[in-house]
């Protein structure tokens, strides 16, 4: 049951797709339920895009495109940096609806809004520091100006998990650049991108320039959109299993693409850590939106010498977490995201209990109402088992040990993903080699979350293409030209 308060923001959620400056229905007048996962109830109903529906909102990029890439990087920026000042202006209800659709305690959603809200405002920032370079080619007959373009309509595919900062962080840098976007926000959470959208429109947006359809068909109204040859790039967040299908689609059409992918991401605490910092930062890289984080730590390994500390330290704290849901106060665990994602929390913690690992918290779904799992740790979880292959998206904290640096770097490394690591010691040289050895396009020394609009994010191997955020993030909406002048 949604509250006074719950009902009245819900009411202000548009309801519709949003295409070339227009609300609009569905074709056929089609539409589908968006639920809170606490309890099941029913949140909102919105528009179910069809395929023709998915290719009226790129017809709409598509004529936008010419003017908003003439449009000067000052406007771009201003309207940016209004969106901002607007997303800090409805921290409240945008948090609170974060929360209704995806689950996250309210503290953690007001902390996304600063999150999300950082990429418009760096995005505002960077507009206009779009740059080239001029001068004499070697044999001095000819001026070489090397300029930078926006590479044209994109395609966003969003994940459910962070709702605000997952859609900021690719339209802010799309925009910046002078691309104009069509956006498909995740089926189980549309409802922040579609509050979202009304404030970049009140931001000043010109029609046209991003477009967003909620649907319950993805691949049905992605695939014809990826395919069509005035699309010119797409970016996707989610699992390595569907972003690889999109690169091989946008392969067809020789798409730019942009690809955050799964994780396995290794905790690896040395027998020289400060333990109250490791502990601290494994509650953070593990808890964060209730484990579900492609950042999220998935394998803790711990030296031998310290393990049985951490995991006594780490269970006590995991045995006070509160869960419920996440309006309610102090809340520290809210459901996961639907039943799927308990099974298999459940699976992963049998099969390691199966092959020897010991039970210190938790352990279980909690029967009733929502979709929730116990905050968890297991310690002793012995190699080949599958928590330590699988991206385990809960709150389950797993833990192996090691006995030398190579074993670590080794066990660290033992995963087809490289998104992030996260390393404890205090020994510098240590740290500094640990950097170069993991294979991970981030990495957290001494810290249990990395993610910051001024960072480039990012993975190698599986984990996928590109960066967004940071210095790097704009470049993946800009494509390089050059042109020969002769000298005379
Ligand atoms: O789950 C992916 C995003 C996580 C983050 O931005 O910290």
């Amino acid at each position: 049951m949604t509250n006074e308060t719950e009902k009245t923001l819900l009411d202000a959620v548009p309801t519709q797709l949003f295409i070339g400056g227009e609300w609009t229905d569905a074709a056929e007048g089609r539409t589908f339920d968006v639920r809170d996962p606490a309890t099941g109830a029913v949140i909102h109903t919105i528009a179910d895009a069809s395929p023709a529906d998915g290719i009226k909102a790129l017809d709409a990029a598509v004529a936008a495109q010419e003017s908003w890439a003439a449009t000067p990087p000052r406007t771009r920026s201003d309207i940016l940096r209004r969106a901002f000042d607007l997303v800090q202006e409805h921290k409240e209800d945008l948090a609170l609806l974060m929360t209704l659709e995806m689950g996250k305690p309210l503290a953690e959603a007001r902390g996304e809004v600063g999150y999300g809200g950082e990429f418009l405002r760096w995005f505002s920032e960077e507009a206009v520091r779009i740059t080239g370079r001029y001068g004499l080619n070697p044999e001095g007959t000819g001026r070489m100006v090397v300029s930078q373009r926006p590479v044209g309509p994109s395609f966003f595919i969003t994940p459910w998990n962070f709702p605000l900062a997952m859609a900021t962080r690719k339209i802010a840098p799309a925009l910046a650049a002078g691309c104009t976007v069509v956006i498909k926000p995740p089926e189980l959470t549309p409802l922040t991108t579609l509050y979202f959208v009304k404030l970049l429109v009140e931001a000043g947006l010109p029609a046209g320039v991003v477009n967003v359809f909620t649907t319950t068909s993805s691949s049905a109204v992605s695939g014809p959109i990826i395919a069509d040859p005035r699309l010119r790039k797409l970016s996707f967040t989610g699992s390595t299993e569907v972003g690889r299908k999109l690169i091989a689609q946008a392969a067809e059409g020789v798409l730019r693409v942009s690809m955050e992918l799964g994780g396995n991401a290794p905790f690896v605490v040395f027998d020289d850590a400060d333990i109250d910092k490791a502990v601290d930062g494994a509650m953070l890289a593990k808890f964060r939106n209730i484990g579900q984080a492609c950042t999220a730590a998935n394998r803790f390994i711990v030296h031998e010498k310290v393990a049985d500390d951490f995991a006594s330290r780490v269970a006590e704290r995991v045995a006070s977490m509160k869960v419920g849901r996440g309006t309610e106060d102090g809340v520290q665990i809210g459901p996961l995201i639907d039943d799927k994602a308990v099974a298999k929390a459940v699976d992963l913690v049998d099969d390691a209990v199966s092959r020897g690992a010991t039970v210190l918290a938790g352990g279980k779904a909690i029967e009733g109402e929502g979709t929730f799992f116990e905050p968890t740790v297991i310690t002793e979880v012995a190699a080949g088992s599958d928590i330590l292959r699988e991206e385990i998206f809960g709150p389950v904290l797993a833990i192996a040990t090691f006995s030398d640096e190579d074993e670590a770097v080794r066990l660290a490394n033992d995963t087809e993903y490289g998104l992030v690591s996260y390393v404890f010691t205090q020994d510098l040289a240590r740290g500094h080699r640990m950097i170069d050895r993991l294979e991970t396009g981030m990495m957290g020394l001494n810290v249990g979350v990395v993610s910051n609009a001024a960072a480039p994010f990012g993975g190698v191997k599986q984990s996928g293409v590109g960066r967004e955020g940071g210095l790097e993030g704009i470049h993946e909406y800009l494509s390089t030209k050059y042109t020969l002048i002769p000298a005379d």
